[in-house]
Order: C-alpha cells, then structure tokens, then sequence
C-alpha cells in the first residue's frame, strides 16, 4: 500500500538530488534543504522545499504528518551488494580467521562458499524464507529500503533457481524492495571440481536461461578471481548473460589483482564490486566509462586486508557506492553505521561522500537511480529520519544506529523502540 504523507520541519532534508551516478567532486553535493519538508502522494514524491514554502501550498489536514524538527531526513538507504538468502552459518571459519587461516587457504580445503552451497541446497524454501526474512527486518531497522541479493549458494539448478524463487516471495511480502541477481558462478562446487570451463558450460547452457527467460534475476554475477574464475571464464559468461537481457556486475580484483575492474568496463557492467587491488588502469577506465565502483569495507575489516583506495578512486572521477556485503561467511553484517565508520574513518571518505555512496549512487549500482536514492519530486518516498539533526552523526556515532523512522512508499513502516 502506498502513503500520503508529509515530513516537514527537518533540521537538514538532505536530498542528495539527482537522477544518476555523481562521479568525483559530485560526490560531495548533497543538496540540504535546512528546515525542509517532503510531500509523497501515493507513494510517490511529489513536493520537497522549506516547510514554510511547502504548506503555503498544500491542505496539511489531508496528509499524515510527519514533525522532524531536530532531525535529520535522507533518502532511503540502499544496500548495494549482499548474499543475504543461505542456509547455515560458518562461525567456526570466523574462529579459524582470528588464529590466521585466510579466507582462500580456507576456501582451497573445502571450506568457504561450498560450506553455505552445501547447507543452502539442503534448506527448505521455508527455511530460507524465514532466515531471509529476519536480515530484511535488521536491514530495514539501519535505514535500508532496497536491497540487491545474489543467488550463488547453490551452483545447480534446482538450488540458484530456489534462491531466486524465495528473493522473489521476499520483495513480495517485505517492505524492503529486492533487486536480483544471478551469480550461479560463485565458486566451483565438489562435483566440477578442475572441470571448471565444463562448470561454465553449464551455468551458461543450462541455468542463465531459465533465470533470463522467467524474468528470475535482472543482474549477472560472477567471482572472478584467481582459483576461482579467470579474466576469460568470466568474460565468457558475462557476454552469454549480455546476450540474454541480463545487466552485469562483478566481483572483481578482491584478492589478486586479476583485471575484473578493466573486464567490467569491456563489458559495459554496471558496477565492478570489491576493487581492493584494483589496478590504476581500471580506476581510471571506470570514471572514463561510468562503471559504478562498488566497495564493501566491512569485507576488508573483516577478513583484515587492506581497503580499497576509495580517496584515489574519487579523485580519478570515479562513483563510488558503498553496501555491507552482507554474507555468511566475508562479513556477517547487516549494520550501515559500521560501513560508515570504516569508510571514513579508514577509507578517506568524507560523510558528504558516504552519504551519497549509500544513497544516488547505491541507486546507480543497482541502475535504479531513475526512481530511487534521492529526495526528488518523482522518485518513491522511501526516507529514513533520524534521531539527530545532520546527516554528521551517522559516521561520528561509531557503530550505532541513528535510524528513527524509516518510510517506504510514503508510509512509515519502522519506528525505533523507546524504553
Ligand atoms: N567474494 C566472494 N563472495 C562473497 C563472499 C561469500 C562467502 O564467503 O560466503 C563476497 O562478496 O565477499
Ligand atoms: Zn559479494
């Protein structure tokens, strides 16, 4: 259902206003409108001003109010990069992490990805339904109105298809919005193992065209990375899912710096993801081609790398988007203030570009930018009010939640508890 609402009297409407990416210096224009208001009708918005301006000219009794003096109101969050749908959970491999095992000699003994494949393809539609639904409920309490999730913890058919199935009934039932995406090629599961351009064959031949032809992903993922998928299995792959209709994405230069980043620009991708060793030449061929450089430092923190070099990456032009990663075994989080956090207080990001990395240009990563990820007449209302009056004590309240109220499709949908 959709809302007929206004906000009115927030200290900072923070609009971040645009329609899509901002690349570089863009990213630090949020567009505030002080003591501003925001009328949605039908879900949609329709007016953003002063306050004063704004009721000059509506009937206020018509609409639900929203009084957010001394708050700070910005656009819905949007979680650009999860895995948020698996069966299982891998708490021992974090213990291994801390006593100084990697997250790919891990992966090379059989751990990792193949662990969650193995309890995804044994959990119920329902299983999955519930677990998944519990993250979308945490994800809507840090402010998040849309989400992309990727399939990948099944690497057969019938598993890739289930978690794309249930993604589906979740956008259905859920107030968060889903946006989905195939990543069938996540790593190599038992049965393909050093079979894997015959592993590819597969994904191509029989799985990407049930996924394209029953509308099940809008996107194509794919791990490229080394002793995963190379530059040319990837590449491969990806064009298939061109071919298909299907828009693309990568998780590219995370580990080894393999060339994904330059492979995503080839491509036309819509984000290139992870980037920690990204090279210069794929910086500079990402601003130039307008592939969204999707970060996730929580991922960095937390199998201990170093972060992606989110300051070069601004200052060569480049858009940049943040997301959680969101996954059972990388970054077990759902929490956007620690994204805001280790984005700017160890990537050199500065709040003004934080915020716009979770928002337009988060949107741009998703190629939504169009409708959602700033306060523009047109776009969903879906806001986030906060419990402080500037945008400022998302990073500098470390690690904790700010998030008041969250409105999606002009309707409030979650209010924080108060003792
Ligand atoms: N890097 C590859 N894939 C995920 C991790 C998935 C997992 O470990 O389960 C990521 O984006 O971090
Ligand atoms: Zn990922």
């Amino acid at each position: 259902m959709k809302g007929n609402l206004i906000i009115k009297n927030a200290s900072e409407l923070v609009t971040c206003s645009g329609f899509k990416a901002k690349q570089g210096k863009e990213m630090s224009e949020l567009n505030i409108i002080y003591d501003g208001a925001v009328v949605i009708e039908d879900g949609i918005i329709k007016e953003v001003g002063k306050t004063e301006d704004i009721l000059s000219k509506i009937e206020e009794s018509e609409y639900k109010v929203i009084d957010a003096t001394d708050k700070a109101v910005l656009p819905g969050f949007v979680d650009s990069h999860t895995h948020f749908v698996f069966g299982g959970y891998r708490a021992e491999e974090f213990s291994w992490r801390l006593r100084g095992d990697s997250y790919m000699e891990i992966m090379k003994r059989g751990g990792g990805i193949v662990n969650t494949v193995e309890a995804t393809r044994k959990a119920t539609k329902n299983e999955l339904l519930r677990e998944g639904k519990k993250r979308l409920d945490s994800m809507l309490s840090f402010g998040v109105t849309t989400v992309e999730g990727k399939s990948g913890y099944g690497l057969d058919f019938e598993t890739e298809i289930k978690q794309l199935e249930v993604m589906n009934e979740l956008d259905k039932i859920h107030h968060v919005d889903i946006v989905k995406t195939f990543l069938g090629a996540h790593a190599i599961p038992k049965e393909y193992k050093g079979k894997e351009d015959e592993f590819i064959d597969y994904m191509i031949n029989e799985v990407m065209p049930e996924v394209a032809e029953n509308e099940l992903a809008e996107f194509c993922d794919i791990f490229c990375e080394k002793n995963v998928f190379s530059i040319e299995q990837s590449r491969r792959l990806l064009s298939e899912a061109k071919k298909l209709g299907l828009k693309l994405k990568i998780h590219a230069d995370e580990i080894v710096q393999l060339g994904g980043a330059e492979l995503a620009c080839e491509l036309g991708a819509i984000s290139a993801d992870h980037l920690l060793r990204v090279s210069d030449n794929g910086v500079k061929k990402m601003a130039e081609t307008g592939v969204v450089a999707t970060l996730l430092p929580g991922t960095a923190f937390s199998l201990k790398e170093s972060y992606a070099r989110a300051r070069y990456m601004i200052d060569n032009n480049c858009a940049v988007a943040l997301a959680t990663d969101l996954n059972p075994g990388s970054c077990f989080t759902e929490s956007i203030p620690l994204i805001f956090a280790l984005a700017t207080l160890y990537m050199e990001m500065t709040p003004e570009e934080a915020v716009t990395a979770f928002t337009i240009n988060g949107a741009a990563a998703i190629d939504r930018a169009d409708e959602i990820g700033s306060i523009d007449v047109s776009k969903k209302g879906d806001l986030v009010i906060l419990e402080y009056p500037s945008y400022k004590y998302i990073p500098y309240h470390i690690g904790v939640n700010t998030v008041e109220k969250v409105v999606k499709n002009g309707r409030l949908v979650y209010e924080k508890k108060r003792n």
